[in-house]
């Protein structure tokens, strides 16, 4: 069980309260009862009654919501479990999380997708949205059976790990997941391009001798599944962008008025290539990092509303995974514990402001995949982040809540630092009870 106060009403005092999708942006204090936000602003403290939190200067606002992270149970649970993932979550300020199906077994039966959430809930600290998958065992043959999926609180389709593998499995998946008003969200990848890739193809690679995975294979298969997606009545959303090809695609075809969303993540507007001479395997993910080039084109997707919403794409290995040869680790990252800082440097830098970061992590996010968020109006749902962005935080050991520690960002100083994150009105994270001087 969490390990906070499970009472849910608090008084959180001397905060700013913003919440760019309700249009707050005030200071003062915030008071939550049984779960929803009561008043705030310039409101009187209570005496006695309610636990009291100091905000000290901090700013609250709707959790953020991730749509795609990889919690690996079943089966992988030595990489991380539903509970050390939720733990990971909330102490990144994450409020809601949709976890991949590529598990073992595969979430492709409802028995699987209730047994994750039943889970979730009994640990009691982010929401958790199972992602069903697109074809049995991830196999790329038959599709699973995605009305009984949806009824087990499935939130949309992916084969994610894999490319939804032919044209004909998605242009079905699109028809039939659209009956049920879900996305088919799809790893773009031409798998005979990436042809036992390892990283982008280009300078480094060949610099390091190591084999690529050419910017194409992620833009033939958004073209593939854009032209595929125009013929159904589906909605498709782009996995893990990392290309400007891929964004120029996505550009287009919402100018062609398609039902299709994409979402990057934090590495691929912070790194490029060049961190794997570095970071090695903790730099090593699918689709890999790529040039500068596509790194400020993804950042203009971010900018102009091509790309919809941040993702993690938190994929945990286990340190002696990653700790083989290049060539032989697994590819991934942990995110969800350095997210929120990573799109801090973008506000830091002047390229988004707060509002537009919290737009594309939370409210976006929750209105695509139709999730429950965070609201600051009387009466919304208390699903809050607090952070403080004048403090920073130094990623990684001994701070990383993840069983797992593959991130380029260990050691590096980071911007802002979560200090509460708060479900249902429910503390689940205290920075504060961390047992260490953080
Ligand atoms: N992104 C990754 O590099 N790895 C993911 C799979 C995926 O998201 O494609 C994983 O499950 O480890
Ligand atoms: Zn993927
Ligand atoms: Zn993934």
């Amino acid at each position: 069980m969490a390990k906070t106060d499970m009472t849910d009403s608090f008084f959180l005092k001397d905060v700013r309260i913003l919440d760019p999708a309700t249009g707050v942006d005030t200071t003062g204090h915030l008071r939550v009862e049984k779960g929803l936000v009561a008043e705030f602003g310039a409101i009187g403290v209570p005496s006695a009654g309610i636990p009291v939190w100091e905000g000290e200067g901090s700013t609250v606002t709707p959790g953020l919501v991730d749509v795609h992270a990889h919690f690996r149970e079943p089966g992988f649970e030595y990489k991380e479990t539903i509970e050390s993932g939720s733990r990971a979550a909330v102490s990144g300020g994450f409020t809601a999380v949709c976890v991949m199906a590529n598990t073992d077994p595969v979430n492709d039966h409802p028995e699987v997708t209730l047994g994750m959430i039943n889970k979730a809930r009994e640990i009691g600290l982010c929401r958790v949205f199972p992602i069903g998958a697109v074809s049995l065992g991830l196999k790329g043959e038959t599709l699973t059976e995605m009305g009984a999926l949806v009824r087990a609180g499935c939130v949309g389709f992916s084969d994610d790990g894999l490319p939804v593998k032919t044209s004909r499995l998605l242009r079905r998946a699109l028809e039939y997941a659209a009956l049920f008003h879900r996305p088919v969200i799809d790893h773009c990848e031409d798998r005979d391009l990436s042809d036992g890739g390892v990283m982008n193809e280009g300078w480094v690679s060949t610099d390091l001798g190591l084999r690529g995975i050419p910017a194409a294979s992620e833009e033939v298969v958004v073209a593939r599944d854009l032209e595929i997606l125009k013929t159904t009545r589906g909605r498709l959303h782009v996995a893990h962008l990392s290309t400007a090809g891929g964004v120029r695609l996505v550009r287009e075809a919402k100018k062609r008025h398609l039902h299709v969303t994409a979402e990057t993540c934090p590495h691929y507007f912070s790194l490029t290539d060049e961190a794997v001479r570095c970071h090695h395997a903790d730099a090593k993910m699918n689709p890999p990092l790529r040039t500068e080039e596509d790194r400020l084109a993804i950042i203009e997707g971010l900018r102009d509303g091509t790309i919809d919403m941040i993702a993690t794409d938190h994929a945990p290995h286990a340190p002696f995974e990653k700790e083989r040869e290049f060539d032989q680790a697994p590819f991934g990252i942990i995110g969800l514990e350095t997210a929120f800082s990573l799109g801090l440097q973008l506000v830091n830098s002047g390229i988004l402001d707060l509002s537009m970061l919290l737009y594309l992590m939370s409210v976006r996010p929750s209105r695509v995949f139709g999730l429950p968020r965070g609201e600051i109006r009387v009466g919304g749902m208390a699903d809050l982040m607090v952070f403080d962005p004048k403090q920073s935080t130094v990623a990684g050991v001994p701070r990383f809540h993840s069983r797992s520690r593959n991130s380029p960002f260990s050691g590096q100083k980071l911007p802002g630092r979560v200090r509460m994150t708060f479900v249902g009105g429910k503390k689940v994270f205290d920075v504060r009870e961390e047992g260490q001087d953080l």
